[in-house]
């Protein structure tokens, strides 16, 4: 039978009433008393590295669990991380970056209904994580009602209702049916995992609106080491306001400007458009195409914690990691 450790962090699955609102409280243990039928499905050890709700989860958070994963990696089948679902797709994203091709699954579920409630996903979602976990499900993946999503393609779509997230710009890895999983597409692995310990934090984002002027960029870049642009459509600056400018004279002091999208599905084309072209050609701009907010800011911040050489920035930005970048002309 596989062997699998519950690493528990916190978020709604083990939260509980409080007199100001839900609050993570219960322990590995106490969830996992809640799947009696675990017993057929593998071998559980628990143990609790966070209690948090994830809104409080940080770079350095991630560093940790990456290393409590490191730490017993040879003596598991598979990891179980609980987590809260609001910023699950930023762990997901990190931990794919920080352990690279992991022939083991490292999977995280969560719920958006705690476990303890007459009405909840918790269940399902836990066990369907343990079954995935004693699965050949290789990687860093999420499992969330009765979908198999890729860490690196992960995204909260929905706030309330069970179909939390979504798998944007792949498809899915797989559903479970009925507490099964059929897997469409085993992730590529390697036959040890590549584990990584330093993040750079100084990642910043901004999302435009109409008539954003360039003091949010500035502000954001004098005290950040990389600025991540949420713009409009296949991605562009407004040509008023000094954008153009401002990105030039922080890219010469050495910092990395990307250019991304609101628009949730398909990605950027920067060279569509003529408020996007120039910055590519003239100013070597990044640029996110397909992949998700939360990848490149993860991305970002797994690179600039090795190097600031601006090509090799450049070359390990469109080097796709966990298939998160899939660009047809990179
Ligand atoms: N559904 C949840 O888990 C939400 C919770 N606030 C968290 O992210 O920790």
């Amino acid at each position: 039978m596989k062997k699998i450790l519950l690493i528990g962090t916190g978020g709604t699955i083990a939260s509980d009433v409080t007199d100001s609102g839900l609050a993570p409280e219960l322990t590995t243990e106490q969830l996992l008393s809640h799947i009696p039928g675990i017993s057929d499905i593998c071998g559980v050890d628990c143990l609790q590295l966070l209690n948090l709700d994830s809104t409080n989860m940080t770079p350095a958070h991630w560093l940790e669990i990456a290393a409590c994963i490191r730490d017993h990696y040879g003596c598991y089948d598979g990891f179980v991380i609980t987590h809260g679902t609001d910023t699950m797709a930023y762990t997901a994203a990190a931990l794919s970056y920080l352990i690279q091709g992991s022939p083991k699954p490292i999977v995280l579920t969560g719920a958006q209904r705690p476990i303890g409630f007459d009405s909840t996903d918790s269940k399902t979602n836990l066990a369907d994580a343990f079954r995935c976990a004693a699965e050949d499900l290789p990687g860093v993946s999420i499992v969330f009602n009765s979908r198999v999503i890729l860490g690196t393609r992960a995204k909260k779509t929905r706030s309330k209702s069970f179909q939390a997230f979504s798998s944007i710009n792949h498809p899915e890895l797989g559903v479970l049916r009925d507490g099964v999983l059929l897997r469409y597409i085993r992730q590529d692995c390697r036959e040890a995992p590549v584990f990584y310990d330093r993040l750079d934090p100084r990642v910043a984002l901004l999302k435009l609106v109409p008539g954003t002027g360039r003091d949010a960029a500035d502000f954001l870049l004098e005290r950040n080491d990389a600025l991540i642009i949420e713009s409009f459509g296949v991605g562009g600056l407004p040509e008023a306001g000094g954008f153009y400018d401002c990105v030039r004279r922080w890219m010469e002091a050495g910092r990395v400007v990307v250019l991304t999208t609101q628009v949730e599905n398909e990605g950027s084309d920067l060279g569509v458009y003529h408020v996007g072209y120039r910055l590519k050609s003239d100013l070597g701009v990044l640029e996110a195409y397909d992949m998700t907010t939360e990848a490149v800011v993860a991305k970002l911040m797994w690179i600039l914690g090795q190097t600031r050489r601006r090509e090799e920035v450049e070359r390990l930005f469109y080097t796709p990691v966990a298939r998160d970048i899939l660009w047809p002309g990179l």
